[in-house]
């Protein structure tokens, strides 16, 4: 859980987040394409949640996140979410309950991140990427977090009366 923590720029300090929660928002919204992430957040039986970190050579290596991809063409987000997990961490989920939705505004991007929780599924974990993986509770261990996903670790903050910092750093 000790990762040396990748550089961030000023502009990435600066990632814009804006809380949507519709899927309502055109394709266009603002002045940048948006790319639909499908992201999963799943829940064990003692309440904990799972965190992977951002395999080498994708942008923000080495930050943890829920794990989760982009929609290819013609998919909806479950589909996509059954899909990313498959490949990436090798489980394949039962249903998908959309949670919340957010937009997040980064240098190389802006993505509208899809959380969905889940609950049930089956296979062995196998970080196909090389990533690592760590069940979490708050606050959260896992250093660094991407910018992204501390919304939430609000949510489920609130969802559990936990009060204080969600995650270190
Ligand atoms: N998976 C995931 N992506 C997130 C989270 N929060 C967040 O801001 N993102 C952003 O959403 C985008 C997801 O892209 P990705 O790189 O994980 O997707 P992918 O596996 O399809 O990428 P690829 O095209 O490199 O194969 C990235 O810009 C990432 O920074 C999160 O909690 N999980």
């Amino acid at each position: 859980m000790s990762a040396q923590p990748p550089e961030i720029s000023d502009a990435d300090r600066r990632a814009h987040t804006e809380i949507v929660d519709s899927e309502d928002a055109p394709s266009h919204y603002g002045e940048r394409p948006i790319t639909e992430v499908a992201v999963g957040v799943l829940v064990d039986a003692q309440q904990r949640f799972l965190l992977t970190s951002r395999p080498a050579g994708k942008v923000y290596a080495g930050y943890w996140e829920f794990p989760g991809g982009k929609l290819e063409a013609g998919e909806t987000v479950e589909q996509a979410l059954r899909r990313e997990l498959h490949e990436e961490i090798g489980i394949t989920i039962g249903a998908a309950h959309a949670w919340h939705v957010i937009m997040m505004d980064y240098p190389h991007a802006r993505v509208r991140l899809n959380f969905c929780k889940v609950f049930e599924w089956t296979g062995e974990f196998e970080m196909r990427e090389g990533q690592r993986m760590a069940w979490e509770t708050l606050p959260v261990q896992s250093v660094p977090v991407l910018p992204g996903t501390i919304p939430v670790l609000e949510w489920f903050a609130q969802e559990r009366a936990f009060a204080g910092a969600t995650h270190s750093g």
